[in-house]
């Protein structure tokens, strides 16, 4: 049976003009497992309040970080898509959770191609609600309308791969070499505290009152196969493990929280804030949520981050890129679809 594989990401607009900007987010945040409230609430909190107003906000940050050949996280997935055909034998195709570049269509060129089997590798190294299980989700609803012959598989979530953790770190030292920094801040995209507790399958893992530091991330549990709060955790720990940093010179935040509930904390524009305010001067800072460069990366950290930093007093503030088209990350990826087609029992 051929073989084949899908790499599937977020998505972006397809221009940075409100318009663009407003269907994109409107399929987004439309989404239960984004905004995981009824349908009735949704609705209204989405399409009666959200996009009236935020689409042109989006629009003006997205401004800030186009390229000419659109958006960054789009072009560095395409780049990435490139780079791991060349790796391996399998046709590769990418695909977008949100937006034009849909599922359909991805698994519509495999198929085109004649594969019968997929590898489907969602592009997030944790596991979240909001974004492998959504993506899983769509995949098998589509497979089942479309393509019911189909025989799909998955990467699941690879936030502790030793191999994973060596490209991230190595990439954290090469572009950190010969800079002087005091903190190293992981920042990670951020969920509401509710998507924790509605993928704890023990139903009793995350305790409410852990808020900073989490004790339930830190002891065994078969809930943090799906808990993004311990995933999270894990890579910055493995990393300082890596890169010998020394206690108190690295910490974990949240980034990007939209709405009124309370999200993971603590909250990434804070502890910029907090460390400028303690008196640290240079401080360097890594977002391991993200494989590519995007928006959440390259203008809220890169640009809003450093504003806050300097506002504060901070001098020298330093954003390490996203994996993008890292060799170790793409000769990773290609091991982890070579693994899989030596292991996969034809159908
Ligand atoms: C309730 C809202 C959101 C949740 C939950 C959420 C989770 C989540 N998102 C990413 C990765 C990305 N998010 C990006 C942009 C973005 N995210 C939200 C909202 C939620 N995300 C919004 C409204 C936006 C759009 C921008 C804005 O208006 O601020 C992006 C960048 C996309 C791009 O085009 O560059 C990424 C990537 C993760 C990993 C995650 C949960 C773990
Ligand atoms: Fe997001
Ligand atoms: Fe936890």
């Amino acid at each position: 049976m051929k073989k084949g594989v899908l790499l599937v990401n977020l998505g972006s607009p397809d221009s940075p003009e409100p318009k663009d900007v407003k269907k994109y987010l409107g399929e987004f945040l439309m989404d239960p497992r984004v905004i995981d409230v009824p349908l009735w609430a949704r609705t209204l909190l989405v399409k009666g309040i959200i996009l009236n107003t935020r689409p042109k906000q989006s629009a003006e940050a997205y401004k800030k970080i186009w390229w000419e050949d659109g958006s960054p996280l789009i072009v560095l997935s395409e780049q990435l898509q490139e780079k791991v055909q060349e790796k391996v034998d399998f046709p590769v195709a990418l695909a977008m959770r949100y937006g034009s570049m849909t599922i359909k269509k991805g698994l519509q060129e495999l198929v085109d191609k004649g594969v019968e089997q997929v590898f489907l590798i969602p592009l997030y190294p944790q596991f979240a609600m909001a974004t492998t299980e959504t993506i899983l989700v769509l995949a098998e609803e589509v497979r089942q309308e479309h393509f019911p012959n189909l025989n799909i598989e998955s990467l699941p979530a690879f936030y502790n791969n030793p191999e994973y953790i060596k490209a991230l770190s190595e990439s954290i030292k090469k572009s950190l070499a010969g800079k002087t920094y005091e903190h190293l801040l992981f920042s990670y995209h951020g969920v509401p505290e509710r998507h924790i507790r509605k993928s704890d399958i023990t139903n009793s893992h995350c305790k409410p009152s852990d808020k900073i530091d989490c004790i339930c991330c830190k002891t065994p549990s078969p809930a943090h196969e799906f808990c993004y709060k311990h995933q999270c955790k894990e890579v910055t720990r493995l990393v300082a493990e890596y890169l010998n940093l020394e206690d108190n010179t690295y910490s974990t935040s949240f980034q990007s929280r939209l709405g009124f509930d309370p999200w993971l904390q603590p909250y990434t524009d804070r502890t910029i804030e907090r460390l400028g305010k303690s008196g640290i001067k240079n401080m360097a800072i890594v977002t391991p949520a993200f494989v590519s460069d995007c928006l959440e990366t390259l203008e809220e950290i890169a640009m809003e981050g450093e504003e806050i930093f300097h506002e504060v007093g901070g001098k020298q503030f330093t954003t390490v890129p996203c994996l993008n088209t890292d060799d170790n990350w793409v000769a990773f990826l290609a091991n982890r679809i070579n693994e899989w087609s030596k292991n996969t029992v034809e159908v």
